[in-house]
C-alpha cells in the first residue's frame, strides 16, 4: 500500500550530492526522468513532455520516487486520490470550499505536504497536465472531506489563524535558512537563495561551501521534522493501546478491579466475591465454632424470623484463634451456607500513612454492603486496624480509622443484614471500644485442632490426592499435636510433593511421616557426611532413649527412631500420645524425664563418662529434663517440701526459697538420672541390638523397634 510517510522518507534519504546538484544548478539542469520511469514510458505521464521552465528541478529521484515502477505511480496516485483517472467530477459545493490538500495532509499524516513538492519539481513541470490536475483537483476530493469529518468556514479560519501564527512562531525560533526551507515551496526556497546569495554579495568561490551548508541544513531540518513526528505517532500508539489494555483489563478482570479500585485511595470500592463453593463441609474440626455460627447463617437466609420476636442479633462475630486455624474459611462458609455476597478486607488494608484514606475506605466498604444487603463483611487481622494503638508516627492515622469502623458499626440497624466477621489472633490488643455489646459482641473461638479433628483435616486433604490403603490419618494426627488446619493441609501436599519426586504411584505412611518430620525438624541432611563414630554414639543415645521409653509405664508409646540428621539434630526418637493430653500425670511427667535422660546416660553407660558429647540432641535433653521438673516444683506442687504453692517470678523470691527449690529440682534430676540409668543397666542386651539395628536401618518404626525388642530378627528390608 501507499502512504504518504513513505513517500516523504526518501526526502531525507536523498543523498546530499543529488541535493547540492539540484541548487547547483537551478537555472539549467534538463529535466531527467529516473531510469525506471523512462524504460517504461507508456503513460502519458512520461508522453507529455515538456520544456523545462526556468524554476530549478528536482528529478524523481531527488522526490525519493525513482523505485517506482509505472504501475506503482499508478497505484501510488490511485490510492492517493482514488477515481483521478475517471475524471470524475464533483459538483456539491461542499466538496468545493473548506479543504485544501496541503492542510490535508499535514493534518491527517502530520508531515510535509508532497504535493507542494510536487508541485515544484521536474514531474509537475515535465507533466504538468497531469499533476497540475491532481493537485487542482485534491481540493475537490470528496474522499478527503470525508476523512477529515465535519467542517465549518469557522474552524477553517481557525486552523488557518493558527496555522499562521504556527508560522510565525516557526520564524521566530528557527534559523534564518531553515525557515525559509521549512515555510515556503522549494522553488521560491531556490530564488530566495539566489537572491540571498546576491544581496550578501557572496563570493563565486565560497558560494559551493555556501550552497552545500544550505542543503545540509535542509536536509537535517527535514530529518528533525521527520523523527519528531514518527515519536509523536509512537508515543500516542503506545498511549492508545495501554488505554485499551487499561480498560479492557478493568472490565473483564473482577479481580483486578477489585485490586484497583481497593488501591486508588480516597474513591475506592470494594466488589464482593459470592462464596456457594464453600460451605461448612469444607471447615474440619471445629465443630463448637461452626455451631455457633450456624445461628448466624440462619439468620442471613430468614432475618424475619428472627426479628418477629424483637430479638437482635449480634452486627459482629469476633473470630478468635492461632494462625492458619481456619478463620477466613469460617466466615466464607458463613457467606456461602447462606448464599450472599462476602465482602472481604484485610485489616492491614486499611492501615495508611495517609489521612483520610484508611477511613474513606471503610466507609465505602460499609457503603457498597449495605447497598447488598444481606451480606457478610469480613475483616482478617482485625487487630492491626482496631488495635489499642495510640497514635505513633508509624501509624498517624489510626485512630481516625478505627472511629470510622466505630461509626460504620453504631450506623446501621442490627437486623439491617449486613454481618460483620472480624478476625484476630490477638484479642487482647483489641479496643475496647470494639469488643462491646452492639459492636463485635460474639467472640468465637477457633482452636487449634485435636487428635480427632487433626484426624478429618488430614483425612479431607488426603481425599484430595492419591494415597496407600495402608495411610492411618490417626497416627499422623497424633504426631501432630499443636499443628493448625493449614499446616496439615501442607503436610499432606508435601507428602505428595515427596512421593513424586520419588516416582511412587500413591503417598505412603512413609511420605507422610517424612513431611511431617521435615515441618517438625527441618529437612533431612542426607547430605552431611557423619563418620562411623559419631553414627555409632548417636544410635546408642537415640536407642537410649528409645529404651526407657519401652520399659517405662507411664512414657508415651514410641512411634519411630531414626538416626537421619534433621535440622540441627543428628537423630530422633518421637512418642505419640495416644490422646492429646490435657492433663498430664506426676508419673507421666516423671516417665518423660527419665526418657529425656536416657540419651544421656546411654552415652555415659557405653561410651564412659569421659567421651559423653556435647550433641544438640544431648543439650536439648537436660533442658526438656529440667524444665519439667522446674514446673513441677514452681508451677504444680507436686514437691513435698516446698508443698502446693506455685512460685512465678524466682527472681523475687527468698534466697532460702530460691535454695530450696533449686534443691527439689536437682533431687528429681538425681532420680530421673538413677532411674534411667538402672533402666539401661538391666537392658544392656536389647539397647546393643537397636543400637545395632539402627546402624544398619537408619529408621525403625513403632513395629520394627518392638521386634528387635523382643529379640527376634528384623526382616531385611
Ligand atoms: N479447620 C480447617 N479445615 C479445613 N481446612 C483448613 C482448616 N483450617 C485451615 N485450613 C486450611 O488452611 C487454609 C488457611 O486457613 P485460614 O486462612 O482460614 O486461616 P486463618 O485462621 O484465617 O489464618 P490467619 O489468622 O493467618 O488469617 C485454609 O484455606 C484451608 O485450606
Ligand atoms: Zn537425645
Amino acid at each position: 500500500m501507499f502512504s504518504l510517510s513513505s513517500t516523504v522518507q526518501p526526502q531525507v534519504t536523498v543523498p546530499l550530492s543529488h541535493l547540492i546538484n539540484a541548487f547547483h544548478s537551478p537555472k539549467n539542469t534538463p529535466v531527467s526522468v529516473s531510469a525506471s520511469i523512462s524504460q517504461n514510458q507508456h503513460r502519458d505521464v512520461v508522453s507529455e513532455h515538456e520544456a523545462p521552465s526556468n524554476e530549478p528541478v528536482l528529478n524523481l529521484r531527488d522526490l525519493g520516487l525513482s523505485e517506482l515502477k509505472i504501475g506503482q505511480i499508478d497505484q501510488l496516485v490511485d490510492s492517493l486520490l482514488p477515481g483521478f483517472y475517471k475524471d470524475k467530477n464533483v459538483s456539491s459545493h461542499w466538496h468545493t470550499s473548506h479543504v485544501s490538500a496541503q492542510s490535508f495532509f499535514e493534518n491527517k499524516y502530520g508531515c510535509l505536504d508532497i504535493f507542494s513538492t510536487l508541485r515544484s519539481s521536474c514531474l509537475y513541470r515535465q507533466h504538468s497536465r497531469t499533476l497540475k490536475r491532481i493537485c487542482s483537483d485534491l481540493q475537490y476530493w470528496p474522499g478527503f472531506i470525508q476523512s477529515r469529518g465535519f467542517k465549518t468556514l469557522k474552524s477553517r479560519t481557525r486552523r488557518l489563524q493558527s496555522t499562521s501564527e504556527r508560522l510565525a512562531e516557526t520564524q521566530h525560533t528557527a534559523p534564518s535558512f531553515v525557515k525559509g526551507f521549512l515555510l515556503r515551496d522549494r522553488g521560491s526556497d531556490v530564488e530566495s537563495l539566489d537572491k540571498l546569495m546576491k544581496t550578501k554579495n557572496i563570493p563565486e568561490a565560497h558560494q559551493d561551501a555556501f550552497k552545500t551548508g544550505f542543503a545540509e541544513g535542509f536536509l537535517k531540518a527535514q530529518a528533525l521534522t521527520q523523527k519528531t513526528n514518527d515519536s509523536l505517532r509512537r508515543t500516542r500508539l503506545i498511549v492508545f493501546i495501554l488505554l485499551v489494555v487499561g480498560i479492557y483489563g478493568l472490565l473483564k478482570n473482577p479481580f483486578l478491579s477489585v485490586r484497583f479500585r481497593t488501591t486508588t485511595g480516597l474513591d475506592s470500592a470494594v466488589d464482593p466475591v459470592q462464596m456457594k463453593n464453600v460451605t461448612f463441609e469444607h471447615v474440619k474440626g471445629v465443630e463448637e465454632a461452626k455451631q455457633e455460627l450456624q445461628e448466624v447463617v440462619e439468620f442471613l437466609k430468614n432475618p424475619q424470623k428472627f426479628t418477629v420476636l424483637g430479638g437482635k442479633l449480634p452486627k459482629g462475630i469476633l473470630l478468635v484463634g492461632p494462625p492458619g486455624t481456619g478463620k477466613t474459611l469460617l466466615a466464607r462458609a458463613v457467606a456461602g451456607e447462606a448464599d450472599v455476597p462476602f465482602y472481604y478486607a484485610s485489616g492491614s488494608e486499611f492501615d495508611e500513612m495517609f489521612v483520610g484514606v484508611g477511613a474513606s475506605r471503610i466507609r465505602n466498604l460499609f457503603r457498597e454492603a449495605k447497598a447488598n444487603a444481606p451480606c457478610v463483611i469480613f475483616i482478617d487481622e482485625l487487630d492491626s486496624v482496631g488495635g489499642k494503638r495510640i497514635e505513633s508516627p508509624m501509624h498517624p492515622y489510626s485512630r481516625q480509622t478505627i472511629n470510622q469502623l466505630l461509626a460504620e458499626m453504631d450506623g446501621f440497624k442490627p437486623n439491617e443484614g449486613v454481618i460483620i466477621i472480624g478476625a484476630t489472633n490477638f484479642p487482647e490488643a483489641l479496643d475496647n471500644a470494639l469488643i462491646r455489646p452492639g459492636r463485635f459482641d460474639m467472640q468465637v473461638t477457633v482452636p487449634r485442632p485435636d487428635v480427632k479433628g487433626r484426624t478429618e483435616i488430614l483425612k479431607w486433604y488426603l481425599n484430595k490426592i492419591k494415597f496407600d490403603q495402608s495411610v492411618d490419618p490417626e497416627i499422623i494426627a497424633r504426631g501432630t499435636v499443636g499443628f493448625s488446619g493449614a499446616e496439615l493441609e501442607n503436610l499432606v501436599n508435601q507428602a505428595a510433593l515427596k512421593a513424586a519426586v520419588d516416582g511412587k504411584e500413591m503417598v505412603t505412611m512413609k511420605e507422610l511421616e517424612f513431611s511431617k518430620d521435615k515441618i517438625l525438624m527441618g529437612p533431612e541432611r542426607r547430605s552431611v557426611e557423619i563418620d562411623n563414630k559419631n553414627k555409632t554414639i548417636t544410635a546408642y543415645h537415640e536407642s537410649g532413649h528409645a529404651i526407657i521409653a519401652y520399659y517405662t509405664k507411664d512414657a508415651m508409646p514410641i512411634n519411630k527412631a531414626t538416626i537421619m540428621p534433621r535440622g540441627p539434630t543428628l537423630g530422633h526418637v518421637s512418642l505419640l500420645p495416644e490422646n492429646d493430653r490435657w492433663n498430664e500425670t506426676r508419673a507421666q511427667l516423671l516417665a518423660q524425664m527419665d526418657v529425656s535422660m536416657g540419651g544421656r546416660v546411654a552415652e555415659e553407660l557405653i561410651f564412659g563418662s569421659d567421651h559423653i558429647t556435647t550433641g544438640y540432641c544431648a543439650s536439648s535433653d537436660f533442658d526438656n529434663a529440667t524444665k519439667i521438673a522446674k514446673r513441677m516444683v514452681t508451677k504444680f506442687g507436686m514437691s513435698e517440701k516446698l508443698g502446693v504453692m506455685t512460685y512465678s517470678d524466682t527472681g523475687k523470691l527468698s534466697p532460702e526459697t530460691q535454695s530450696a527449690i533449686e534443691q527439689e529440682i536437682r533431687i528429681l534430676l538425681r532420680d530421673s538420672y538413677e532411674r534411667a540409668k538402672h533402666i539401661l543397666k538391666t537392658h544392656a542386651k536389647e539397647h546393643k541390638n537397636l543400637a545395632e539395628a539402627l546402624l544398619t536401618y537408619e529408621t525403625l518404626d513403632a513395629k520394627e523397634i518392638q521386634i528387635v525388642l523382643e529379640g527376634k530378627k528384623l526382616e531385611v528390608r
